[in-house]
């Protein structure tokens, strides 16, 4: 969508001229999300913009919007300085509701998920990482790069606080094809790719077991709904971060009584 087709005005600085227009990609509850360049055509860049609020006191409402987009870039920027796999940020300016990040080429993991389970002749069963009929490998292979990819940013001392497959993306290797127009042959390349941890707006610095395991909880929970078929797969998201987390042992105790508080909570309706 181009931003001339929206609804409301876009931020002062993507009003500046440019070799491309920006286009709108997606449009939540807060905030807006479009495609640009940075400084030069050739560099494409992310642009979250947090519009004013007009329900909210506009003291207020300015007073948060700042602190939530300073925030998220400073997790990114502490992620990106420890070598956790995320978008850099290239600007800001978090009084105006903005900040400017490295776009990430590819899928988001969820797309990339669901077509390789659309690809698997027996359509509607559940699947496991020792099913014989079909080799599950690619998508075991994925699993584990998940894991590993939040065993680095639990080990910077960050947790996400919105794990799901929809905020990871699938960034096509050298040489990877992850668009899903591959020939037949091709089709397990639609879960290869480096997995890079995208939305911060909800991120937090910790270091707590309980806020790790939370953190893994919420993504167990959306993976299970999201992917059914492929739940017993996410054994080999936590036995990598086991491999990648020196600390791991503990949040996956922590697991256990999340989880169990979770079921608690489900029989009590
Ligand atoms: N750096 C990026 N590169 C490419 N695509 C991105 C990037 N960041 C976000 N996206 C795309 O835009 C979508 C929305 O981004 P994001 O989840 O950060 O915004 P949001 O859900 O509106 O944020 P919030 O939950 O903080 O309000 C993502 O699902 C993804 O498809």
């Amino acid at each position: 969508m181009a931003v001339a087709d929206a609804q409301f005005p876009p931020p002062k600085v993507l009003t500046y001229p440019a070799s491309a227009p920006p286009s709108l990609i997606t449009q939540g509850a807060e905030g807006r999300l479009y495609k640009t360049t940075h400084l030069v055509p050739g560099r494409p860049c992310a642009l979250k913009y947090r519009p004013p609020k007009p329900y909210r006191h506009p003291t207020l409402d300015a007073r948060l919007t700042k602190a939530r987009i300073s925030s998220e870039a400073k997790v990114l920027e502490r992620c990106w300085r420890e070598g956790v796999p995320v978008p850099a940020v290239y600007a800001m300016d978090p009084a105006a509701g903005w900040m400017m990040m490295e776009w990430i080429e590819g899928i988001p993991v969820r797309v990339g998920i669901n077509e390789w389970l659309g690809e698997r002749p027996e359509d509607g069963a559940e699947i496991s990482s020792s099913s014989q009929e079909t080799d599950q490998t690619p998508l075991v292979d994925l699993m584990k790069r998940i894991g590993t990819a939040i065993g680095a940013l639990h080990k910077t001392g960050v947790v996400h606080g919105d794990l799901t497959t929809s905020n990871m993306m699938l960034r096509p290797t050298r040489g990877g094809q992850v668009d899903g127009c591959a020939g037949d042959e091709d089709k397990a390349r639609v879960v290869e790719g480096d997995v890079v941890l995208i939305d911060f707006g909800l991120a937090t610095q910790s270091m707590a077991d309980e806020d790790r395991a939370v953190d893994l909880y919420v993504l167990e929970r959306a993976f299970a709904s999201t992917h059914p078929r492929a739940e017993k797969l996410f054994a080999a998201v936590l036995q990598s971060y086991k491999e990648t987390f020196k600390k791991a042992p503990s949040v996956l105790i922590k697991l256990e009584d999340v989880r169990m508080r979770g079921r608690k909570r489900s029989m009590l309706g």
